[in-house]
């Protein structure tokens, strides 16, 4: 990149042309774990905004608006908690994102920069489980979808479909990710929408629409699962920002997925609060079948039910992309490479599908149920590490990374850093007595009435015993060290 005049750079830089062969061009991206050089960052944060707005119109955020009055809560204090907690949630999600141009890395490589390089195997293990658990209930849902709107029987065939389609996508990876979270916010809102008209035209809604009175519980409830719902997307975040310009602007790094992921999942949450007030019993038990019956005729249903899956086809190839890098990062932390081929790539996504594919043929609806609590049950586990991953990176280090020691033992961050490892689990543990769920209620949740604030006293007691540990924990550099195999453009003073 040195020697090339600045409008080619601009361009390359800000997205107008192809980028080089090496990168994510325009066809299968050959990059993994490893940094992505200036020539071949491109996008913006406008496609940011798109990707996590896309992510959002899925079938899933509508149920989980649906929980808040299932829950308890009346129409109009749902929607202002879950507006709050998506707020939230958001917020701390898109810091995770802004990291992505800065360092040019996938997300949880990040994390061996506080856990150190083997430490890391232990978010990354987690964060697999999440992947998968997304995936497989995912697969479900999206293929029950493809089976009614084909008028297939056999429960197979749309599973199948499914996850041939996310294989592929997650295959080409970066930029065919990022296309295909346009249409999905395009297609996926017009979807919803069409939904939420035919819902207001059938529907009398009971007298949960009038009916305002606040109460405390249900209105943190609300509050609590959109705020989980948007935390459970950090570890996803920089996978999909780390080929923006190294020099693109912190506020808009940060505000492109912060308000697409805030705005896409108040859309989703809102509708799924609607569908419930107007007596949505019937929504929880058949999702997809009943967005379908909304529809006013057989062509329309059709067109519901793609929109449903194009959807999740968004946000699962992003388990599926996240899962396999996740994979990639945790196996080079012991074989020590810095790069994995696209070709393990390839099989490392298959491989993943076909597990996923198992797993979605061997659910019934029952174990379905178990196992959306064990997926929520795995987010007290990132909200720790969100807490230290976060404050190491933004108040202690300063974004200050020395990346070649991201790939060695024998780099600045060692191999384990135990004093991180103690935190994170202590940052697991302080939450059980206030965890409020179908499975447990913690004693502290219990003399509170049943109110869930779990997730953000894992966040806030991570955050205050890992700051001061964390500021001793290594030898800091001044300034953010580059591998020397990357090339980089010295014009570019990273922010
Ligand atoms: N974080 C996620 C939320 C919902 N669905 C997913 O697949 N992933």
């Amino acid at each position: 990149m040195v020697s090339a005049p600045n409008s080619a750079q601009d361009e390359i830089r800000h997205g107008n042309t192809a980028p080089t062969a090496s990168g994510a061009g325009r066809g299968v991206e050959k990059r993994t774990i490893d940094m992505v050089p200036d020539g071949e960052r491109h996008g913006t944060p406008k496609s940011q905004f798109t990707l996590w707005f896309g992510v959002n119109m899925q079938i899933t955020a509508v149920v989980n608006g649906a929980l808040a009055i299932v829950f308890g809560a009346d129409v109009v204090w749902a929607i202002i908690g879950l507006f709050i907690g998506q707020v939230i949630g958001g917020a701390v999600m898109a810091l995770h994102s802004a990291q992505g141009p800065a360092l040019g890395l996938p997300q949880m490589i990040s994390s061996r920069a506080q856990f150190g390089v083997y430490g890391a195997a232990l978010p990354l293990f987690l964060v697999l489980l999440l992947y998968f658990g997304f995936a497989a209930t995912g697969t479900v849902l999206a293929g029950q979808a493809i089976n009614n709107a084909f008028g297939v029987q056999s429960r197979w065939i749309g599973i199948l479909v499914f996850a041939a389609l996310t294989a592929i996508i997650a295959m080409f990876g970066y930029d065919l990710i990022h296309k295909l979270g346009k249409v999905s916010s395009t297609i996926g809102l017009l979807g919803l929408l069409y939904v939420a008209v035919r819902l207001f035209q059938v529907s009398s809604f009971g007298p949960q629409l009038t009916d305002v009175h606040f109460s405390v519980v249900p209105f943190l409830l609300s509050i609590a699962l959109a705020a989980g719902w948007q935390l459970t997307y950090a570890p996803y975040a920089s996978d999909y920002s780390r080929y923006l310009p190294r020099d693109t602007k912190f506020g808009s790094a940060w505000f492109g997925p912060f308000a697409g992921s805030v705005l896409g999942a108040t859309i989703s949450m809102t509708l799924g609060v609607f569908i419930a007030a107007a007596g949505g019993q019937a929504f929880i038990g058949d999702q997809v079948g009943f967005m379908g019956n909304l529809a006013q005729n057989r062509v329309l249903a059709i067109l519901v039910f793609i929109s449903i899956v194009i959807g999740k086809l968004t946000i699962n190839t992003l388990n599926a992309y996240g899962g396999v890098m996740a994979l990639s990062t945790a196996l080079s932390g012991f074989t020590g490479k810095s790069s994995v081929s696209p070709k393990t790539r390839f099989g490392f996504v298959i491989g993943f599908n076909v597990v996923v594919v198992l797993t979605a043929l061997a659910a019934s609806s029952d174990f379905l149920q178990v196992f959306k609590s064990f997926i929520l049950t795995l987010l007290m586990f990132f909200l720790p590490w969100s807490a230290i991953n976060l404050l190491n990176y933004y108040l202690i280090c300063r974004g200050c990374i020395d990346i070649p020691a991201l790939y060695t033992p024998r780099g600045r961050y060692g191999k384990l850093h135990w004093p991180t490892i103690v935190v994170y689990l202590l940052g697991v543990v302080v939450q059980i007595p206030f965890i409020s769920q179908a499975f447990y209620v913690g004693p502290v949740a219990a003399a509170m009435g049943g109110a869930d604030i779990s997730w953000l006293v894992g966040l806030v007691v991570t955050a205050l015993v890992y700051f001061p540990l964390g500021r001793r924990a290594f030898d800091y550099p001044l300034e953010i060290v580059y591998p020397k195999d990357v090339e980089l453009d010295p014009s570019i003073v990273s922010r």
